[in-house]
């Protein structure tokens, strides 16, 4: 019985499509369109399922939604469709799916089912064209979601696909390394020049102590972590990481582990480009998030030694009162100032973005002004020392391909306190490359006549010493304004190119 009411219900329906089609047939083309939007509102309306549209163009301009929906299922969503279009935009390095015509792709969010289908369909010209879409193909996507579930689920859902599209085009994107370059644009206005960035250095291939690299790792996964974190404890989210040691160990090659490790863009700061403090600032207002800010061999940005001249020269203007004291700075005009520095990595100014690493690198720390240094400054002060075992076994697989040779034990008692630099070793390795047991015969001879690392000691930061150092009370508009007080003397000291010693000095405030 149940099949014979079965077959009445199929009956009739077919029927009824067959009385349908007949007059739709009948119906002249104005008629036809309106009877066809007609029946799609009824069966609408007796769904039990809302479909919300995205157009790829909505009036005169393309719409972002589309975009990000078409990035969302370019990831395995789509590529789990029976039937995918596979494309790899010119220059991209990542290929992308996304689901064929008429292909329903089904996604899951929290819990609840729901579907795509994208369309391709001619639509009548307007005679204006907004891309190089042919005029009369419109494409969309169609979300459809259960009418119960609507209210509850589409913006949190849609909240979902925006913020997966954008991380997913985070991750494909190519990363940029941008300079700094002098007034190139019409307004003479600083401004970043960018070249794709694509430095092969990365956590593996960087030689070093094999526990300082992890605990540099792990000390980078927290900061991308800690958003919820820093903005408990009312942070900027931003750390700042000074990387120090002799030449050739490694101090570039690890901003570029960096910046591969978290996919970030990087800000390679010229700060003898840079002629004031507000230049600086109109720089670091235009980096973006994400990103890896990076001032190399800050001693030779630093003028220390400039610092002290000024200030005797001030002092000599007004001995008396102390009133030109670090004002010679500004009244000579357009020169970065440490406090412009300062407020660069801590001041007001430097949580105009978030999510960014600031790096300074120098080979002479000591040169450095106990105010950079200080605690709370830098987050983290990276000694990269000379090549020692692990570093260069590390080195030996990158360049040799060899995670074991006879000669290892032999070349481990030779390098045990020698000041060789892994640049030294990878280049001493690298000649011979061809023929590993030559090349590693070859360094065993250079450790042989190496110095010990105690007659070219690397100077430690030593953060007792620093505790004890009194901080610069920082304010932001100080590098700009100078206060006439005796402590401009410290905020306001020069920074330009030169190697000449000078003897830092900083006065009042509180340590922090
Ligand atoms: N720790 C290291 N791990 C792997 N390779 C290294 C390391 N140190 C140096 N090298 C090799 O030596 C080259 C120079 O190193 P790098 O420029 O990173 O050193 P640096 O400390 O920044 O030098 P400088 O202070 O002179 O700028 C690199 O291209 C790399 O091949």
């Amino acid at each position: 019985m149940q099949g014979a009411g079965s077959m009445e219900f199929w009956t009739f329906w077919a029927a009824m499509l067959g009385v349908l089609g007949f007059f739709r047939n009948i119906l002249s083309k104005e008629y036809g369109n309106t009877f066809d939007s007609w029946l799609h509102r009824a069966l609408t309306y007796f769904s039990p399922y809302a479909f919300v549209d995205i157009p790829e163009f909505e009036g005169a301009g393309g719409n972002e939604i589309y975009e990000f929906v078409q990035s969302y299922l370019s990831s395995s969503t789509a590529s789990d469709a029976q039937h995918v279009n596979l494309c790899r935009p010119k220059n991209a390095s990542q290929n992308t799916f996304s689901p064929a015509p008429l292909e329903t792709v089904e996604d899951t969010f929290t819990g609840t089912k729901v579907w795509w289908k994208r369309s391709v369909y001619i639509r009548q010209s307007t005679g204006i064209q907004f891309s190089d879409v042919p005029n009369d193909e419109k494409r969309k996507y169609t979300l459809k979601i259960r009418k119960k579930d609507r209210d509850r689920l589409l913006e949190p859902y849609v909240q979902h696909v925006v913020d997966a599209a954008k991380s997913i085009k985070e991750r494909s994107r190519d990363r940029l390394l941008y300079t700094n370059i002098k007034g190139s644009n019409y307004f003479r206005k600083k401004s970043w020049e960018a070249v794709p960035f694509k430095h092969p250095s990365t956590f593996d291939t960087l030689a070093m102590d094999p526990e300082l690299k992890e605990d540099i790792k792990n000390d980078l996964l927290e900061f991308t972590q800690g958003k919820e974190f820093y903005q408990r404890a009312g942070k900027p989210w931003k750390r700042g990481y000074l990387l120090y040691g002799p030449p050739g160990t490694g101090k570039s090659s690890m901003i570029a582990a960096i910046a591969n490790f978290l996919q970030y863009d990087i800000y390679d700061m010229e700060l003898t480009e840079v002629t004031s403090n507000s230049e600086l600032r109109q720089l670091l207002i235009q980096t973006t998030n994400r990103s890896v800010v990076v001032i190399e061999d800050i001693d030779c940005s630093a003028d220390l030694a400039e610092r002290a001249k000024a200030r005797k020269e001030s002092d000599k203007k007004n001995p008396e009162t102390g009133l030109g004291r670090g004002r010679s700075d500004q009244d000579e005009g357009s020169r970065v100032t440490l406090s412009g520095l300062l407020n660069f990595t801590d001041g007001l100014w430097s949580c105009c973005g978030s999510e960014r690493i600031i790096i300074f690198t120098t080979n002479h720390v000591e040169k450095l002004d106990k105010a950079l240094l200080r605690a709370g400054r830098m987050d983290r002060h990276i000694l990269m020392s000379w090549c020692e075992y692990p570093a260069f076994r590390t080195l030996a697989a990158n360049n040799l391909g060899l995670e074991w040779h006879d000669l290892f034990p032999e070349i481990e008692n030779a390098i045990a306190g020698k000041a060789i630099s892994p640049a030294d070793v990878s280049e001493l390795l690298l000649k011979k490359k061809r023929n590993p047991t030559a090349a590693l015969e070859g360094l065993l001879e250079v450790l042989g006549k190496a110095p010990l690392s105690e007659e070219k000691p690397v100077m430690k930061i030593d953060l007792d010493e620093l505790q004890l150092t009194e901080a610069i009370a920082i304010d932001d508009d100080a590098a700009d304004e100078p206060t006439s007080s005796a402590d401009s003397s410290a905020v306001e000291s020069r920074i330009e190119p030169s190697h000449a010693n000078g003897e830092p000095k900083t006065d009042g405030g509180t340590e922090n």
